[in-house]
C-alpha cells in the first residue's frame, strides 16, 4: 500500500534529485533509489540510451557507496571515523581506527582503537566485498561499547586470494631447512603464485641450526642462480631476525609456507622481543562484548585469550616430518613502523588458482631474463626450446616450469570440458574505444548452474558404453 502511495505520488510530482539522494542516502532501500536514476533521466534524457554510458548499475553503485580512492580523506562527522579490518570472524570485523573527525579535544587516544563492526548489507547487494587488510570508513562508532559499522571501502591496491587479504604489499614466503625439510617445487609453486599477484617477494628459510653451514651456503647459492636473495634465520636460537623485522617495516606483509616451517613461532619472537613490532595489548584496547556465544570481556584475564594471546604454535607431525595446521584465521598484527604482519593457515600442497599458460612464464625470473628487449621470435610462445625462441632448457627449475605448464594445461582442459570455458581469471583483451586494448574477465557461466538430470543421465550412458 505504501509502495502504491509512494508511487502514485511520484508519478504525479516526480521528487526532485537531492531528495531523491536523500532518500538513496538514508537506506530506504535500492529499489526505491531506481527512482533517482528515472529522476535523472528527466534532467538528462541521454542518460541510460547512450550505450557509452555506464549501466544503470553502475550509476547506482557509485551514488549509494561511491569508490573512494587510497588517497581520498572524506569529511567525517563526529560519529565517523577510517581504519583498516584487522580480523574477520563470521559477520564481525575488528577494524583499528587510523583516522578520527577533528576536533576541539584531542582524539588522539581514539587511533589505534578496536572497533567491532558489522558490515553494511548495501555493500554486498552491490557487490563490494570487504576482505581483511581493507581500508574502510565507519560510521556510527560508539567509543564506549567499541562497536561501530562499516559503511563504505576504500579501493584497494592489491589483493591475495589465498588467503584472502586485501592492500597486501610484500609477501614474506617462510620455509625450513629441516623439519620438515624445503622442497624446491613446492618453493617454486610458492613464487610463481606470489609472481602472479604482483606483489614484492622475500623468502625467508627457518630452522637454519638443525642443519650444516655447508648446506645454508649451498641454498643460497642455488636461490641466487633463482634470481632471489634469501634471508636465513632461526627461531629457535634467534639468529637472522633483525633482518627479517627490518624487512617487515613500514609495509602489509603476509607471511605464507607450509604447515610446520615456524610461521606462528616466528610472528610471536617479533611481537615479544624485537623493536619492529608491538604488543596486541598496546593496540587492541580490551572491550567488552559478545560474541559466538564467548563472553569476552578485558577485565578477566581468562578470556582475554581469544584475541590477545600469542600465535599458537604446532607440533611437527613425527610420522611423515610435516606440520599439522594450527593457524586457522588471517589476522592482521599491527606493526610499531605503522604496517602490519599476518599469519595464514600453512598449506602442504599449493595449486595455482588464477595462473594461466600465458601467465607461468612471467612468473619465472629466469625466463623474464632471458626474453628481455623481446628476444624470443614468437608472439604469445609457451617457450618449449623450439628453434628461434630464446629460452634454453639449461636452468635449474626448467623441468618445474615444463611440470607446472603441463599441470595448468591439464586443469584448463579439464575446466574447458566441465563447464565450456576455461579457469576463471583468464582474460580476454579485445579492441575497445579509440583502440585501446580493453580486458574482458572469462567467467564463467555454468558454474553455479546444476547439470540437468538429462545431461548426467547422457554422460553416464556414454560411460559405461566405453
Ligand atoms: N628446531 C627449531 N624448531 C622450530 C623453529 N621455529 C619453529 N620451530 C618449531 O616448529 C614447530 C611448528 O611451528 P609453528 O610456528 O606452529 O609453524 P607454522 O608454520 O605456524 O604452522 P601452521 O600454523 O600449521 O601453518 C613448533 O614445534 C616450533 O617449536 C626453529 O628455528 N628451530
Ligand atoms: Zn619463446
Amino acid at each position: 500500500m505504501k509502495n502504491i502511495f509512494f508511487r502514485r505520488r511520484s508519478h504525479l510530482h516526480p521528487p526532485s534529485y537531492s531528495d531523491l539522494q536523500r532518500r538513496c542516502w538514508n537506506r530506504i532501500g535500492i529499489r526505491r533509489s531506481f527512482y533517482f536514476l528515472s529522476a535523472r533521466r528527466q534532467e538528462n534524457p541521454n542518460v541510460s540510451r547512450n550505450p557509452q554510458h555506464p549501466s544503470q548499475k553502475t550509476i547506482l553503485r557509485a551514488f549509494l557507496a561511491p569508490v573512494l580512492s587510497l588517497d581520498d580523506k572524506p569529511k567525517l562527522n563526529k560519529l565517523q571515523a577510517i581504519g583498516t579490518i584487522a580480523t574477520a570472524q563470521a559477520d564481525y570485523m575488528r577494524v583499528i581506527v587510523q583516522d578520527v573527525p577533528e576536533s576541539d579535544y584531542g582524539d588522539d587516544d581514539k587511533i589505534g582503537v578496536e572497533l567491532l563492526c558489522v558490515v553494511r548489507k548495501l555493500l554486498k547487494k552491490i557487490g563490494r566485498t570487504v576482505l581483511v587488510g581493507d581500508k574502510v570508513l565507519v560510521d556510527k562508532v560508539d567509543w564506549i561499547d567499541r562497536r561501530a559499522k562499516i559503511i563504505n571501502v576504500f579501493d584497494r591496491v592489491s589483493e591475495i586470494l589465498e588467503p584472502p587479504v586485501a592492500n597486501v604489499d610484500h609477501l614474506l614466503i617462510l620455509f625450513s631447512l629441516d623439519q620438515p625439510k624445503i622442497d624446491p617445487f613446492t618453493l617454486t609453486r610458492f613464487l610463481v603464485e606470489a609472481e602472479s599477484i604482483g606483489i614484492r617477494v622475500t623468502i625467508a628459510l627457518n630452522k637454519c641450526e638443525l642443519v650444516t653451514q655447508e648446506e645454508v651456503e649451498s641454498w643460497k647459492i642455488r636461490l641466487r642462480s633463482w634470481n632471489y636473495e634469501p634471508l636465513f634465520c632461526s627461531v629457535g636460537t634467534k639468529v637472522g631476525l633483525d633482518e627479517i623485522a627490518f624487512t617487515l617495516q613500514n609495509q602489509t606483509s603476509v607471511i605464507v609456507g607450509p604447515s610446520g616451517v615456524g610461521k606462528s613461532s616466528l610472528i610471536n619472537i617479533l611481537r615479544s622481543s624485537y623493536g619492529g613490532a608491538i604488543k596486541h595489548e598496546e593496540v587492541f584496547k580490551p572491550v567488552s562484548f559478545f560474541i559466538l556465544g564467548l563472553m569476552y570481556d578485558g577485565q578477566k584475564k581468562k578470556n582475554k585469550k581469544k584475541w590477545f594471546e600469542d600465535q599458537s604454535v604446532g607440533q611437527v607431525s613425527h610420522r611423515n616430518g610435516l606440520g599439522k595446521h594450527t593457524t586457522r584465521n588471517v589476522t592482521l598484527l599491527p606493526l610499531c613502523g605503522g604496517g602490519y604482519l599476518a599469519d595464514t593457515p600453512g598449506f602442504n600442497k599449493h595449486k595455482l588458482l588464477k595462473v594461466t599458460k600465458q601467465k607461468l612464464p612471467l612468473c619465472f625470473p629466469e625466463i623474464r631474463k632471458m626474453v628481455e628487449g623481446g628476444k624470443c621470435e614468437f608472439k604469445n610462445c609457451s617457450h618449449l626450446g623450439v628453434y628461434g625462441c630464446a629460452v634454453t632448457g639449461d636452468w635449474e627449475r626448467y623441468h618445474y616450469y615444463l611440470q607446472l605448464l603441463e599441470e595448468i594445461r591439464i586443469d584448463e582442459e579439464s575446466q574447458l570440458k566441465k563447464y565450456g570455458t576455461k579457469r576463471e581469471g583468464g582474460v580476454s583483451c579485445h579492441m575497445g574505444e579509440k583502440g585501446v586494448e580493453q580486458a574482458k574477465p572469462q567467467i564463467d557461466p555454468k558454474k553455479y548452474r546444476r547439470e540437468s538430470r538429462k545431461t548426467m543421465k547422457q554422460t553416464m550412458m556414454k560411460e559405461l558404453e566405453f
